[in-house]
């Protein structure tokens, strides 16, 4: 009660709002169109299906698209107006307009030889793969010691530049900013023509095919949870849920499965950089996420304790919200091991998510912006460094690849930086935040000889 959870509803009166809001920002006066389009956006996630207000932001969004010359997105908004039981006349008229001027530009660039498609060199590895698993070098190896627990090694010399990883994450989260932007599955920029789930106020898609994937992958077991979730608990929590969605429906949506599965792993035997990943099954990859490290036993009991309050929420949440209600009141054993992935997976999350970026042009310079937080098996053994080796960089598909950005000898181990670069914070302010999120105490270089 407290917490003012409540059930995330379509809500008509919200949409007119947020779509006068957008009206604001259409006005010629103004033309921020980019804030009116994510307006409508929201405007379009909270109206319910076919009513008049989702009709209006389609609408509205067609005359966006044609001011900015999108007329094949202006199309597709004039269909969803109509689709969504559209009455008025102007629409007709603004189909004439940009069928008209689709023609001029169809017929001006097949007059025109300058076809120039935008070509983005996409990174290889820079040596052989590893015959199990494609995404990593050959020279990368994974090993275990006292002081780092698990780490990676390369055994051969490596020089800036070098490609030694590319990875695929395992679960991702769109960061706030985006939701309204971007596809929550695919994450593709798609504010134009986005779709919503017509079940929470917290998703679009940018087509049919990525809403039903998202909800037959996780999303079914998390819609009703995103927005309490989000305003409560912000990222980590809805990359938790994910996680567990994802789990549930890799082992076919049956909890039991899932819980029989887990009593008969050996998690001391489960490798990323020896498992065959060219056989390996969703179950085999969901093992290498399972057992990443959740440093519960190094944390301190006041943070433990704020874990489990935040997973007895969430868990809650899910026996009140979802399917799986039913089936954990029906089985105390499931319903125990929903509540132990829980805060299992929100530990995780904590020490291993990682941001997907962009290159942002902001006021004459690019600058890295984040647009989603994710979960990569292989690149979560990489340990820290103030003064780090390697650097992660998202691709445009969201895999992450790892490049040299310092000469690494033979034999040498492998450090990315965990956003606490020596260049960019002060010593104290690292280590304080690698040790609070982290639960070390960082004694990399740039700590021991307190770099500038
Ligand atoms: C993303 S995991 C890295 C892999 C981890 N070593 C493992 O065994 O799973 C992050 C955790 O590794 C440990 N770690 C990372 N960098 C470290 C360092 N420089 N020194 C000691 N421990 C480190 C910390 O426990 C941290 O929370």
């Amino acid at each position: 009660e407290q917490l003012n959870l409540r059930n995330d509803v379509k809500d008509n009166a919200k949409a007119a709002q947020l779509r006068s809001q957008g009206n604001k920002m259409f006005h010629p006066n103004v033309k921020r169109y980019i804030e009116a389009i994510k307006l409508y956006n929201e405007s379009i996630a909270f109206s319910e299906k076919g009513s008049t207000e989702r009709s209006l932001a389609y609408a509205n969004r067609s005359t966006i698209c044609l001011k900015m010359h999108r007329f094949e997105d202006c199309l597709e908004n004039i269909r969803l107006a109509r689709e969504s039981n559209y009455s008025g006349e102007k629409l007709n008229q603004r189909e004439k307009e940009v069928k008209n001027a689709l023609a001029k530009a169809r017929n001006k660039n097949a007059s025109s030889s300058k076809v120039s498609p935008d070509v983005v060199e996409e990174p290889e590895l820079s040596y052989p793969v590893k015959k199990n698993a494609p995404q990593v070098a050959n020279c990368l190896e994974l090993r275990k010691n006292e002081e780092y627990g698990r780490h990676v090694v390369t055994t051969r010399k490596l020089k800036v530049g070098d490609v030694v990883m590319i990875e695929r994450p395992f679960v991702t989260v769109l960061k706030d900013s985006f939701r309204y932007v971007r596809c929550d599955f695919c994450h593709g920029e798609r504010p134009f023509t986005l779709i919503p789930c017509e079940g929470c106020t917290m998703a679009m898609y940018c087509s049919e095919e990525c809403l039903s994937k998202a909800y037959n992958k996780y999303h079914r077991y998390e819609c009703g949870l995103l927005r309490d979730m989000w305003e409560v608990f912000e990222e980590v929590s809805l990359i938790d849920i994910r996680m567990i969605a994802i789990a549930i429906t890799t082992f076919d949506n049956n909890p039991e499965a899932l819980k029989d599965h887990l009593d008969a792993l050996d998690e001391s035997n489960v490798n990323g950089f020896t498992m065959d990943w060219n056989k390996a099954t969703q179950q085999d990859i969901f093992n290498t996420v399972h057992v990443l490290t959740t440093n519960q036993e190094r944390r301190d009991s006041f943070f433990v304790a704020f874990y489990i309050f935040n997973a007895t929420i969430l868990h809650t949440l899910v026996l009140e919200r979802t399917e799986l209600g039913p089936v954990c009141e029906a089985n105390p054993a499931t319903n125990k091991i929903l509540l132990d992935l829980i805060l299992r997976y929100e530990q995780i999350v904590e020490c291993n998510s990682k941001l997907l970026s962009f290159n942002a042009y902001k006021v004459k310079e690019y600058v890295a912006e984040s647009f989603a937080v994710g979960c990569y098996p292989l690149i979560s053994m990489l340990n820290h460094s103030c003064a780090p080796n390697v650097q992660r960089i998202t691709l445009p598909d969201g895999r992450c690849a790892v490049f040299v950005i310092r000469p690494v000898l033979e034999g040498s181990q492998l450090f990315d930086s965990y956003e606490a670069d020596h260049i960019l914070n002060k010593r104290a302010m690292r280590q304080s935040m690698l040790s609070f999120m982290y639960s070390f105490r960082c004694t990399c270089e740039a700590c021991t000889f307190n770099y500038p």
